[in-house]
C-alpha cells in the first residue's frame, strides 16, 4: 500500500538535486505572519545566496496548495474556511503536472476528509516521479494559543497521515495532544518519539520554542533547544532564548526553512541548524505589526555567527569544558596529509610548514615510532606537524597538534588533550558538525570533503564551493579554516577564492608526476602559512 521505503533517515542524508521545488500545503493567514504566507517567505527567503563560481547548488522555489482560509489578525482568528476537496485536487494536479516537488511541507489541515484525501495522494504517488521528502508541522496549537486542529482531525492524522511523514515537527503542546506525553524531562522526548514511531513517522524534530524547560537539562533555563531523532541517534540545536513576545509564525517559518534547506541540497542535520539560525535571526528583529504579537521576520540566509546554535549529538556534550585549545595561526598555508615520515621529510625539505601524519589503522605500538619521527622532523624543519588519530601518542611526545574526526570526538579525552596544551584540528562535513566542533573551541576546523575523493570512503556528500564559502565566511572571525577533499591543481584557485586560509591535500602531491614542481606550484598559490 505505502510507497515509503522502510529506511531510516540519516542525519547526513542529502536529497538528490533533481529539483528544488517545495510544496507547502496549509492555510492562508490573512495577517501573513504565519501559514502559507510565512512559508513562502521562508522557503524563498532562505535561498543560499552568494553562490561560488561554478556552484551547482539550486535555489528553492515555493509552490502552495491552500487547504484553509483563515480570517485572522495579530490578536485573534475569527473564522476558518476549509477549501473543498475538488479544489485541493485541482491545485495538486496542476503542480504535479508541471512542478513536482523535492520536499512537501504540510501544515494546517481543516478536516478528517482533507487528511484522508492527502494520505490518498501520497499513497498513490506516481511511480515515475521520485518520492519527495514529506515534513508535517502539525499546527494543532498556534503560538497565539489558538487551537487550529481539533481532536477528530488529529485522530485521522495519526491513523492516515503519519506513516507518510519523514520529519514531524511538533511543539510540546502538539506532542501532548498527539501522544498524551508532557515533555518535562529529556527522556520524555524519547518516549514521545517511540509513540510517534508506532504510527510510522520516520523522524521527529521537537521544536524547542515551546518545549520550555526540561528539568534535567539545566541549559534549557536560559536556552531554547530543538531536538531531532530518527530512532538511531539524536541531534540537538541550542541557542540563548530571544526574549520577545513577537513570535507569530515561528513554528511555520522553522519547518518551512527546514524544507527549503533540504530542497537546496543541505543534509538533514545541516538544514536543521540553518533553519534554527533563520528563526533566531528573525525573532531578534521581530516587532509588532498590529495590536498583538508581531511575526518573526524573514531576513534571508543567516550569516551571523551569533544567530547559529550550539549543536550536539548527545546531551552529555553540553557539559564538556569549552575553555578551548592552544591556538594556531589563522593562516596555516598549504597542508599536505601524508602516511609516512619519509613523505613528511620530503615535503618539509621543499618548504612545507604545516603537515599531517595520517598513518591509518595501526596499533599505538606500531604507530609510536612513526609519531616520534614525525615530531622530530617537525622540530628540525620548524614546521607544524599534526598527528592524525593517535592522540595519546601526540600528547605523550608533545606534538605540535593532533587532528581528529567527528567519531574520534566520542572516544578521545578532549579535556586531556586541552590540558596537554597541544593544538587540535577537527574534521567537519557540514554546518551541524561545524557548529558542534566549534563549541569545543579547537585550534582549526577542517571543512570537507569539498569534491569527490578516492583517498577516503566518505559517508557524507561533497560539500562543494558554495557551502565551503558560506562556512568560511561564517567562521572568519571565529576559527581558522582548512578545506580538504578532492582538491587538485585545476580546482585550487577557486577553492582559494572562497577565502579559506589553508588547503589540505593528499593525492595532489603524493600522486603528482613531479612532486617538487607540484609542491612549488601549490606553495606559490597557497603559501606556507604564517611563520611559527
Ligand atoms: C586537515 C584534515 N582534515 C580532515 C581530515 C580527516 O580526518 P578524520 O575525519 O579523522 O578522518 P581520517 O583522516 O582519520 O580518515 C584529516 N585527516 N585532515
Ligand atoms: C582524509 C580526508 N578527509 C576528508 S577528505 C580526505 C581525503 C583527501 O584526499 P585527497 O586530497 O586525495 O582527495
Ligand atoms: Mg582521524
Amino acid at each position: 500500500m505505502s510507497w515509503i521505503p522502510h529506511t531510516v533517515i540519516q542525519p547526513y542524508q542529502v536529497l538528490s538535486q533533481r529539483t528544488s521545488i517545495v510544496w507547502t500545503i496549509g492555510g492562508s493567514d490573512s495577517g501573513a505572519g504565519a501559514g502559507i504566507q510565512a512559508d513562502i517567505q521562508a522557503i524563498n527567503g532562505l535561498r543560499a545566496r552568494d553562490a561560488a563560481p561554478g556552484s551547482t547548488l539550486a535555489v528553492a522555489q515555493a509552490c502552495s496548495i491552500i487547504t484553509t482560509v483563515t480570517a485572522q489578525n495579530s490578536e485573534s482568528t475569527s473564522d476558518v474556511l476549509a477549501v473543498p476537496l475538488d479544489m485541493l485536487e485541482q491545485q495538486w494536479m496542476q503542480l504535479l503536472a508541471d512542478m513536482p516537488p523535492a520536499v512537501i511541507k504540510i501544515s494546517l489541515l481543516a478536516s478528517p476528509s482533507q487528511v484522508e484525501w492527502l494520505a490518498d495522494q501520497l499513497d498513490s504517488w506516481p511511480a515515475g516521479l521520485p518520492r519527495p521528502l514529506v515534513i508535517y508541522d502539525p499546527v494543532a496549537i498556534a503560538s497565539s494559543g489558538d487551537v487550529l486542529t481539533a481532536e477528530p482531525i488529529l485522530e485521522s492524522v495519526k491513523q492516515e497521515l503519519l506513516r507518510h511523514i519523514d520529519v514531524l515537527t511538533p511543539n510540546s503542546h502538539e506532542v501532548l495532544a498527539m501522544t498524551g506525553i508532557a515533555l518535562l524531562f529529556s527522556g520524555d522526548m524519547q518516549r514521545a518519539y517511540d509513540k510517534f514511531r508506532e504510527y510510522g513517522v520516520k523522524s521527529v524534530l521537537f521544536k524547542g520554542g515551546h518545549i520550555g524547560q526540561l528539568m534535567d537539562v539545566e541549559l534549557t533555563e536560559t536556552h531554547v533547544m530543538d531536538a531531532w531523532s530518527n530512532g538511531d541517534c539524536w541531534r540537538y540545536c541550542l541557542s540563548a532564548k530571544v526574549e520577545t513576545k513577537h513570535g507569530h509564525g515561528t513554528g511555520c517559518s522553522f519547518a518551512a526553512a527546514l524544507a527549503s534547506g533540504l530542497a537546496q541540497g543541505y543534509a538533514l542535520e545541516d538544514a536543521f541548524a540553518i533553519a534554527h539560525a533563520y528563526v533566531q535571526q528573525g525573532l531578534k528583529a521581530a516587532v509588532a505589526q498590529g495590536k498583538g504579537p508581531g511575526p518573526v521576520l524573514h531576513l534571508g540566509w543567516p550569516t551571523h555567527w551569533q544567530d547559529f546554535p550550539r549543536t550536539a549529538n548527545d546531551l552529555c556534550e553540553l557539559d564538556l569544558p569549552t575553555q578551548g585549545f592552544a591556538p594556531c595561526p589563522s593562516d596555516l598555508g598549504l597542508y599536505p596529509v601524508v602516511n609516512s615520515p619519509e613523505w613528511l621529510e620530503r615535503l618539509l625539505q621543499l618548504g612545507v610548514k604545516t603537515i599531517q601524519l595520517r598513518a591509518k589503522d595501526l596499533s599505538d605500538g606500531a604507530a609510536e615510532p612513526l609519531v616520534i619521527r614525525a615530531i622530530e622532523l617537525g622540530r628540525k624543519y620548524q614546521a607544524r606537524v599534526f598527528i592524525n588519530d593517535y592522540w595519546r601518542l601526540a600528547i605523550k611526545h608533545q606534538a605540535y597538534g593532533v587532528h581528529l574526526g567527528q567519531e574520534d570526538l566520542d572516544d578521545a579525552n578532549i579535556e586531556e588533550i586541552a590540558s596537554a596544551g597541544i593544538r587540535i584540528g577537527l574534521s567537519t562535513h557540514g554546518y551541524f558538525e561545524m557548529l558542534r566542533a566549534a563549541a569545543l573551541k579547537p585550534s582549526y576546523l577542517a571543512v570537507g570533503h569539498i569534491y569527490p575523493t578516492t583517498t577516503k570512503n566518505m559517508p557524507s556528500t561533497p560539500q562543494g564551493l558554495t557551502k565551503l564559502q558560506q562556512q568560511v565566511s561564517l567562521l572568519k572571525s571565529v576559527l581558522p579554516t582548512v578545506a580538504i577533499g578532492g582538491i587538485d591543481w585545476p580546482r585550487a584557485k577557486q577553492v582559494r577564492a572562497t577565502g579559506v586560509a589553508s588547503i589540505a591535500v593528499v593525492r595532489a602531491l603524493t600522486q603528482a608526476e613531479d612532486v617538487e614542481v607540484a609542491t612549488a606550484q601549490w606553495l606559490g598559490l597557497v603559501g606556507a602559512g604564517a611563520l611559527q
